[in-house]
């Protein structure tokens, strides 16, 4: 938990050892806080030095005791005990000292950092405030423009950026402990009294441009933070510290804090927080796991095809390192997409204060013959399942027979695919979000055949392009796609029953996601799903002519967005969409007028007389109707984890992060009260069968809403899934 130990004669060591990052949980409060009050009692020990045991000085409080009972000494204490000490208490900081971890070293009198270590408060990623006396002490020692910059958004920053903005006094390449305990050495009597080193003492100077700072931080934190409460009140703590004096200040952190530790969005972040990490450990029926699972090694990379996707993906391949051939089919589709890679990694090199960008790593190619020696491709081209076995046909001749063969489709059939291939065991899905460069969200998409081996190097490549992968299982659409359907069908609906695009979107974004649905659209382009919809027979000759037009495959259906597409208005890009643009490829959407003509014109044709509907029904059929569908998706084993659906939903479609994901707010919510609301919707609307409440769904509320974590236990046939 930590130990004690004496060096040089007269220092104290304090090793925190709690692995994996020396979390700060009740056992370890209670043995530092024995420890150094004998360090700091001890008449030899003249000096005290704290550091953290394998390279690792604290990443903050035990996550996972949020939300349990108190139990253990608090923090504050003992880092008043530690500041108001005579005797230099020093912290040697490897790794990260996060959070509560950072609390502790800013009531250290000096902090020595190793040139890799990170340093941050990420609490308001937690939906909390540094609450052991950190946004009082930080603002204290860099000033409030710099603590609100840190503090609100939670950005962690190097060794190197932490000494010049004063947070560390000696950044070192060395052995960061040695020089530490030689610093202490040094300082010994050197600063008597300690004062000017106790950042408790110090005042901010509050300027009146402090007050400006925070006024404007207050507006953009507001701006930016879609109804989470954490970066508000971050503010409201730097307030505090800057206008009271420190005890004053506690106070009032004291309070803030407790306001948020026991919130639903504290939860919902926390819980953000284990299931990011819980998607790593994927288990596939076969009994194969990602910890039993060897990925093969992955040097070289074939992307086929540089449209938009083809060209994020590749960007993302560059950056971290890896070589890759891309193959474009034409000439000049190769020509725009060379320059657009290369623009965008120039671009990005610039960001980083880079001169040249990695583009040695880079081979275009009209020649399918070059991936001869990849170690994997990833194919990228249009959404056309013949094409795709085309090229899967062709891919087998022209790889080396241990290549992987990855497709980035966004959901059709990948085992499809696989079975043309003499190489199913190495087939597998990668699905990217756009643009692929930038969006967190890999889904690796598992088909019957997927060996554990290809599923293991595809979350591995994915871990090494800095993205989120989750595995999935193969189904039209997978997860996301498949949910975003059913959203995507409540939100059309309501247009037809009298809601107009700008107020669904509003209700929508009010709730907290990036943006509203049709401003998604919008922005991917309506001939997306015009496409898919072509493709699996909803629309086009296949259609019996008798069919209605708002009736297919047994169900209502909206043909709003086809007959968008038919009027050529395919949104942003065609400078028209749910909204109207400037000019074509117009990035900021208007209410437009014919659009609401267009509807009225729409619901009089059919019969259907607009009501008004209410934001919370905006929000109960589209989340619900979501949250339903994941519940079907637990049942088939597409998913194997509530978890998992809601990961894909916060790092690929802009679910707000402070609501944990459909799932975890299907459950925050009550699942007895969407059951029941779900009912209540399928009464209205008998014609939706996916608003009929999911077997599950109705055996969980029977079984007393057990939490996320113990829905699995009621999936029926486990044996057979994920
Ligand atoms: C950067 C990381 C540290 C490491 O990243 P990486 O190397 O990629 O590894 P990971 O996979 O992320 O993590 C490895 C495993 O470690 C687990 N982990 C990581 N951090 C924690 C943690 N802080 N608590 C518990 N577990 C943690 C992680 O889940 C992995 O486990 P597994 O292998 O998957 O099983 C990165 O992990 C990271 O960024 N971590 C989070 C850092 C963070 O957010 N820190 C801030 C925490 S909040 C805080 O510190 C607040 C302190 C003030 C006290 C607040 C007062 C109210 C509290 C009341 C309740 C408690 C009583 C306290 C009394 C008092 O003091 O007042």
């Amino acid at each position: 938990m930590a130990r004690y130990s004496r060096t040089e004669g007269t220092i104290a060591l304090i090793t925190l050892s709690n692995p994996p990052v020396n979390a700060l949980g009740a056992a370890v409060r209670r043995t530092i806080t024995d420890i150094m009050h004998r360090a700091l009692t001890d008449g030899e020990v003249k000096a005290v030095v704290l550091c953290g045991e394998n390279g690792t000085f604290c990443a903050g409080a035990d996550i996972r005791e949020f939300g349990k009972p108190p139990s253990g000494p608090a923090l504050v204490p003992l880092i008043h005990d530690m500041e108001a000490s005579e005797k230099p208490v020093v912290a040697a900081i490897e790794g990260v000292a996060l959070g509560g971890g950072l609390e502790i070293a800013l009531g250290c009198h000096y902090r020595i950092a190793h040139a890799k270590a990170r340093l941050g408060f990420p609490e308001v990623m937690l939906g909390l405030i540094p609450g052991a006396g950190g946004s009082q002490r930080l603002p204290r020692l860099i000033g409030i423009p710099a603590a609100l910059e840190l503090i609100t958004t939670g950005r962690l920053v190097s060794a190197q950026e932490a000494l010049k903005l004063g947070i560390v006094d000696q950044v070192v390449d060395g052995n960061t402990i040695e020089t530490a305990v030689k610093f202490a050495l040094n300082v010994i009597g050197v600063c008597r009294p300690l004062l000017s080193r106790r950042l408790s003492e110090r005042t901010p100077a509050f300027s009146v441009d402090a007050a400006a700072v925070l006024e404007e931080g207050m507006a953009r934190v507001k701006q930016r933070a879609r109804g989470a409460f954490a970066p508000v009140v971050c503010v409201q703590a730097l307030r505090a510290a800057a206008t009271l004096p420190y005890s004053r200040g506690m106070e009032t952190e004291e309070q803030l804090i407790n306001m948020l530790i026991d919130s639903s969005q504290a939860r919902a972040l926390q819980y953000c927080f284990f299931a990011q990490r819980n998607a790593r450990k994927w288990s596939l029926p076969s009994g194969a796991r990602w910890n039993n699972s060897k990925p093969r090694a992955v040097h070289r990379v074939g992307v086929v095809g540089l449209g938009t996707m083809g060209r994020g993906i590749t960007v993302s391949l560059v950056k971290a390192g890896i070589s890759v051939v891309a193959v474009e089919m034409e000439e000049k589709q190769m020509d725009l997409g060379m320059r657009a890679v290369l623009g965008m990694l120039e671009r990005d090199a610039q960001r980083r204060g880079d001169t040249r960008p990695p583009t040695h790593l880079l081979t275009f190619t009209l020649s399918l013959q070059q991936l001869g020696n990849v170690d994997l491709v990833i194919e990228a081209v249009f959404e056309d399942m013949a094409l795709k076995k085309r090229l899967f046909t062709e891919l087998c001749n022209v790889c080396k027979p241990s290549t992987l063969l990855c497709t980035n489709t966004s959901g059709l059939d990948v085992d499809a695919l696989a079975v043309v291939t003499h190489r199913r065991s190495l087939v597998v899905g990668m699905h990217f979000f756009a643009p692929a460069n930038v969006m967190k969200l890999l889904e690796v998409v598992c088909g019957p055949h997927s060996s554990a081996e290809a599923v293991a190097t595809a979350m591995t490549l994915g871990k090494r392009l800095g993205k989120v992968g989750v595995v999935v299982g193969n189904c039209p659409g997978f997860v996301g796609n498949r949910m975003m359907k059913l959203y995507l069908d409540q939100a059309y609906f309501l247009l037809e029953e009298g809601a107009a695009p700008e107020q669904v979107d509003q209700v929508l974004e009010e709730f907290g996601f990036t943006m509203g649905i049709f401003k998604v659209s919008d922005l991917s382009g309506l001939d997306v799903g015009w496409r898919v919809r072509k493709a699996s027979g909803l629309i086009g000759p296949d259609v019996n002519p008798k069919t209605p037009s708002r009736w297919r495959q047994g169900c209502r259906y909206s043909p709003l967005p086809d007959l968008l597409c038919e009027q050529g208005h395919l949104g942003q890009k065609s400078g028209r969409g749910w909204y109207l643009y400037e000019t074509p490829g117009g990035k900021e959407p208007k209410p437009d007028p014919a659009m609401h003509r267009f509807l009225q014109e729409y619901r009089s044709r059919y019969g259907l007389t607009p009501r008004h509907v209410h934001a919370h029904e905006v929000i109960e059929r589209c989340t619900y109707a979501m949250a339903n569908e994941g519940f079907r998706i637990l049942e088939e084993g597409i998913a194997a984890r509530a978890e998992d659906i809601d990961v894909i939903y916060v790092f690929g479609y802009g679910w707000p992060r402070h609501r944990g994901g459909p799932m975890f707010h299907a459950a925050q919510v009550g699942l007895a009260t969407v059951l029941q609301r779900l009912e209540h919707y399928h009464q209205l609307h008998p014609d939706v069968p996916h608003l009929q409440p999911s077997p599950l769904l109705q055996r969980l509320v029977e079984a007393g809403s057990p939490p996320v974590h113990h829905w699995r236990e009621h999936v029926q046939h486990l044996h057979s899934h994920l």
